[in-house]
C-alpha cells in the first residue's frame, strides 16, 4: 500500500483492496466484541461490497469473530421479490451470512416486494425495525443512543457508483435531500431497479465508522470530486462522515483522479492500523 492522504488507503488491485478490507472488518469486529459483547454492521451491495464479504468468508481469521453476536443491517436495498438475485441481502447471505452461520434473528433485511405492497411501505417498515432495535438496545444493554431512532452502527460499509451515489442516494434526487427521517423510499433511481429503500444521509452519518470501498477507473471521477470537498447533493459520497472515522479504501484505478494537491498535502501519511 502506498502513502495516501489521511483517511485514504490506496491498494494496488481490487483483489488486494477487498482482502485488506475483509481483514480490517474482522479485526474491527473482534475489537468491538471484546469491549461490548456484540457488534453492529451495516452492509452495502455492489461490486466491492459483496467481494469484501466473500473475502471475509475465505479469511481464516473469521473464526475469531462470534458471528452469532453480530447484528446486520443494510444501507440500501433494491425493492424486488424475495429470492431475487439482485437483492443486496440475497447476495450478502450467499457471500457471507449463510456460510458463517449468522442466525436469522441477527439479520435485519428490508421487506421485499412480495411482503409489502409499495416501496414506501418497505421504507416505513425498515424505519420501524430500526427504531425497535434502538429501543431494545437502550432497554437491554443500557446503551446511550446516538440517535434514539437508530441502533448504534459500529461500522457502515458503502460502495460508490460512477455517479458518486452511495447506498440508494443518487445525485440531485429527493433521496439525498431527505432530512428528518431515517429511511427513504426511492422511485425512479437512475440505476436499475428503479425502486429502492435507503437509509438517509443523516442515518448513515450516525455510524461510528464509515468505510467507502471503491475500485475501478469508472469511479475515479466520483472519488476525486468527493475527496476534493464537493457538495453532497451533487456528489453524495462527499457527504458520508463517520462520527469517529471515515475511511476511503480504494484501488489505484479509483485513485487516479485524486488531486495532486491532496496527494502532496502535509496530511499524506501511511494508513494507520
Ligand atoms: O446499486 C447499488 O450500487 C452501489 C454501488 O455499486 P457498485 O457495483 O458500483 O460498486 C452500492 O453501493 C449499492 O448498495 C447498490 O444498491
Amino acid at each position: 500500500m502506498r502513502p495516501s492522504p489521511k483517511g485514504v488507503s490506496i491498494h494496488p488491485t481490487p483483489q488486494a483492496l477487498v482482502a485488506t478490507n475483509a481483514g480490517r472488518l474482522i479485526t474491527k469486529l473482534v475489537d468491538v466484541q471484546s469491549r461490548r459483547g456484540e457488534a453492529t454492521v451495516v452492509l452495502t451491495g455492489g461490486s466491492v461490497g459483496i467481494a469484501t464479504l466473500e473475502a471475509v468468508t475465505a479469511n481464516p481469521a473469521r473464526t475469531a469473530v462470534d458471528w452469532t453476536r453480530v447484528n446486520f443491517w443494510w444501507g440500501d436495498e433494491r425493492f424486488l421479490p424475495a429470492g431475487n438475485r439482485e437483492l443486496n441481502s440475497v447476495q450478502a447471505r450467499q457471500a457471507m451470512l449463510d456460510p458463517l452461520g449468522v442466525p436469522a434473528g441477527r439479520i435485519h433485511a428490508v421487506a421485499t416486494a412480495d411482503e409489502v405492497g409499495t416501496v414506501e411501505e418497505a421504507a416505513a417498515d425498515y424505519a420501524r425495525q430500526l427504531a425497535d432495535a434502538a429501543a431494545g438496545e437502550q432497554l437491554e444493554a443500557g446503551l446511550e443512543p446516538v440517535d434514539a431512532r437508530l441502533p448504534r452502527f459500529d461500522v457502515l460499509l458503502l460502495g460508490v457508483g460512477p455517479d458518486a451515489h452511495i447506498a440508494s442516494l443518487f445525485p440531485e434526487t429527493p433521496g439525498i435531500r431527505t432530512v428528518g427521517q431515517t429511511t427513504v423510499a426511492v422511485r425512479d433511481a437512475p440505476k436499475p431497479p428503479p425502486e429502492r429503500v435507503s437509509l438517509t444521509l443523516e442515518s448513515i452519518n450516525t455510524a461510528s465508522e464509515i468505510w467507502l470501498g471503491v475500485a475501478g477507473n469508472d469511479k475515479a471521477g466520483a472519488v476525486g470530486l468527493a475527496l476534493a470537498g464537493a457538495g453532497p447533493i451533487q456528489v453524495p459520497a462527499a457527504g458520508a462522515r463517520g462520527r469517529t472515522k471515515t475511511r476511503w479504501l480504494i484501488d489505484e484505478a479509483a485513485a487516479s483522479q485524486l488531486s495532486k494537491r491532496l496527494l502532496a498535502s502535509d496530511e499524506s501519511e501511511e494508513d494507520e492500523d
